[in-house]
């Protein structure tokens, strides 16, 4: 059978369980990923591999704004939510009423990719509430395949999976796999702090820098990392630096504060930045960051 991925964009309202529908996609340690911090892009949530599929799941806090995309040269792997993704799920919860954003409804109802609405919770309610709200939800968005699911009690959730996987197109995998089973720490690590980078700096530095964990120490009370934040330009390296150190401060001790919540372990990380003009143009540096293209 042929190779497929592609990515799975999941929206919805807070606190609807797209954390508790990861964990039942994913496992739990892959979905701790995702931190409450909002960012300029959407945040890969986890990655599933299978023999014959890679999915990527992702989430787009807030609505992208366009100045933040990125550049289509840089990375075609990242995609914006309604654009780019293969496959849409709209996350809402049994009981919840109509979208309050009309944009933002426009954007699921005249989506042009499948849109897999999720119902969930519905282990909260009775069967004839389920149908009324299936019902009701068929004619809000009636582009929608819905699936009534219980996140919480993995009820439903693998038919969506296996019908995520249905729908995916044909493609080699985007990361590559043995990276990600082999040294999946350091490939979580370099998102991370790839994170904090897009929270912290002006929209033209996170597009021209790439991260890589070049050490990776792990003892009983301990990890230990080392990481290259490379830019372009020199001027660059200033910026991510900041006055003093400052800045490189900052995005180092947010980075840890969310390492040492997914590894659960105390955490040590030590970054520094360098000048390399031409990563993004030399197609094995691209390929050893996962730029599989
Ligand atoms: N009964 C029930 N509770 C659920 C289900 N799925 C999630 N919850 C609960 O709903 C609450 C919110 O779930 P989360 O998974 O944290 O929701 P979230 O959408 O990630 O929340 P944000 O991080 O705020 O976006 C938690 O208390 C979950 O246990 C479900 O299927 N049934």
């Amino acid at each position: 059978m042929a190779h497929k991925a592609g990515f799975v964009n999941i929206i919805g309202n807070p606190n609807v369980g797209k954390s508790t529908l990861m964990n039942a996609f994913v496992g739990e340690r892959l979905s701790i990923i995702t931190s409450k911090a909002q960012t300029t892009r959407h945040r890969i949530l986890g990655i599933v591999n299978g023999e014959d599929f890679q999915v990527i799941l992702s989430d787009t806090p807030g609505i992208i704004k366009p100045a933040y995309q990125l550049q289509s040269s840089m990375m075609d792997f990242v995609k914006s939510a309604f654009e780019d993704a293969d496959i849409l799920i709209y996350l809402v919860e049994l009981g919840e009423k109509a979208l309050k954003d009309e944009q933002f409804f426009k954007k699921i109802v005249h989506a042009k990719i499948p849109v897999l609405l999720l119902l969930n919770k519905v282990d909260q309610g009775t069967q004839q509430q389920v149908e009324e709200q299936t019902k009701l939800w068929k004619e809000q968005v009636p582009n929608a395949e819905i699936f009534a699911i219980s996140a919480l009690e993995n009820f439903g959730v693998q038919e969506v999976f296996k019908r995520i996987v249905d729908l995916l197109p044909e493609s080699p995998a985007f990361y590559p796999k043995d990276a990600l089973t082999d040294k999946p720490e350091r490939f979580f690590v370099n998102e991370i702090v790839r994170e904090k980078i897009l929270l912290h700096y002006k929209k033209e530095i996170p597009y021209s820098v790439e991260i890589e964990t070049e050490e990776f120490f792990e003892d009983e009370e301990i990890i230990r990392m080392r990481c290259v934040i490379m830019v372009e330009r020199s001027t660059q390296k200033g910026i991510i630096i900041g006055h003093k150190g400052s800045a490189i401060k900052r995005v180092g001790m947010e980075a840890r504060k969310d390492l040492e919540r997914f590894f659960g372990k105390q955490v040590h990380i030590e970054l520094y930045v360098k000048v390399n003009k031409n990563w993004r143009s030399d197609d094995r540096q691209l390929k050893r960051f996962g730029y599989n293209k």
